[in-house]
């Protein structure tokens, strides 16, 4: 069916339309979503205005529509809202239906007093990412934040065991890792992930999964001498040997980060900042945005 399609974490919404008579009207979702065949907005200037049936937010919002319709919002500044043909997404499931639960990330968001989101932190091996991840989930649990931290070395180990470090396997690495800190943001956990995701197109994959601001990269930008200098497993010195092949710095490539929310620059080793600071302007980042809040 081609039409509109808004997707909300409440059993119903209320929604003005053109097409409907008397204003607005609660509309109740099926499977998530409230579907409308473009006969019921496709008038001349049509506009629509859809509000959550009680005080919480639109969670998420897919606006499946000819490019003629504007979709008005007011009121919803967490409000994502994206241009998605119903039937445009190839890589939908058939046959499976979205559970709505009655309690939704709002709720649980205004239980743990914080804003789920993702931290996402990139760089070379070596560059500090785990220190940073470590340093960051400490600071935020003195402050009584709950956070989770998905580290690559360690999510090898279990779920992305059968991975290797090919390029498909890395983007599969990240897919799935991308997937699982969106779920930990839907709980309203603020996920730590921390792995190399050398490429660009991987990240900004993740990115899309998740809520406008709700995805914070965080870049290490450290040289790769330094990196090498550290070598804490030893592993850049055998992929010099030709021991590792395929060693991201080395004989595989890294994309760095063109526009991301945080960098975290090293300057001189004599000057460099602690893990404790970098966390800490990872924290005021957080702040700033409202995400250390119910
Ligand atoms: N070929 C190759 N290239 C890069 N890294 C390698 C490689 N082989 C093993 N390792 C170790 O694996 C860790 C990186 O895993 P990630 O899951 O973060 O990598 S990726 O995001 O899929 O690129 C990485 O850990 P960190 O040093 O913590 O980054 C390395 O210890
Ligand atoms: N800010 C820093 N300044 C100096 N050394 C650091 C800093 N952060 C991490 N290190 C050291 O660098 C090495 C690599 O850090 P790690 O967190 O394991 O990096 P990654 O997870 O990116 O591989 C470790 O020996 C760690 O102690």
């Amino acid at each position: 069916m081609e039409g509109l399609a808004i997707r909300a974490s409440r059993p119903s919404i209320i929604c003005s339309l053109p097409g409907l008579d008397g204003g607005s009207q609660r509309l109740p979702l099926s499977d998530g979503f409230l579907r409308l065949p473009t006969s019921s907005y496709a008038a001349d200037k049509p506009k629509l205005v859809a509000k959550s049936a009680s005080l919480h937010p639109i969670s998420a919002v897919n606006v499946s529509a000819q490019a003629s319709l504007t979709a008005d919002f007011p009121a919803l500044s967490e409000t994502n809202v994206k241009e998605e043909r119903i039937n445009g997404d190839k890589n939908k499931p058939e046959n499976i239906v979205w559970h709505e639960s009655s309690i939704c990330r709002c709720d649980r968001q205004q239980l743990l007093q914080q804003k789920g989101c993702v931290i996402w932190i990139t760089g070379l091996s070596g560059s500090g990412k785990s220190t940073v991840a470590c340093a960051l989930s400490k600071a935020l649990f003195e402050r009584g934040k709950l956070t989770y931290t998905l580290d690559g070395d360690n999510v090898r180990h279990g779920l992305n065991r059968d991975l290797t470090f090919k390029a498909e396997d890395r983007t599969e690495n990240i897919r799935r890792i991308g997937e699982v800190a969106k779920l930990f943001a839907d709980v309203g956990v603020i996920c730590i992930a921390s792995l190399i995701s050398p490429y660009r197109r991987d990240r900004d994959e993740c990115r899309s999964l998740l809520p406008e601001g709700d995805f914070v990269e965080v870049f290490m930008d450290v040289p790769l001498s330094v990196c090498e200098s550290r070598d804490p497993k030893g592993l850049y010195k055998l992929a010099r040997a030709g021991k590792i092949k395929g060693f991201t710095g080395i004989d595989d490539p890294y994309e760095a980060p063109l526009n991301c929310e945080v960098v975290l620059k090293h300057t001189r080793d004599d000057d460099s900042c602690s893990p404790r600071q970098m966390a800490e302007h990872i924290i005021s980042y957080l702040q700033n945005k409202g995400y250390l809040e119910g």
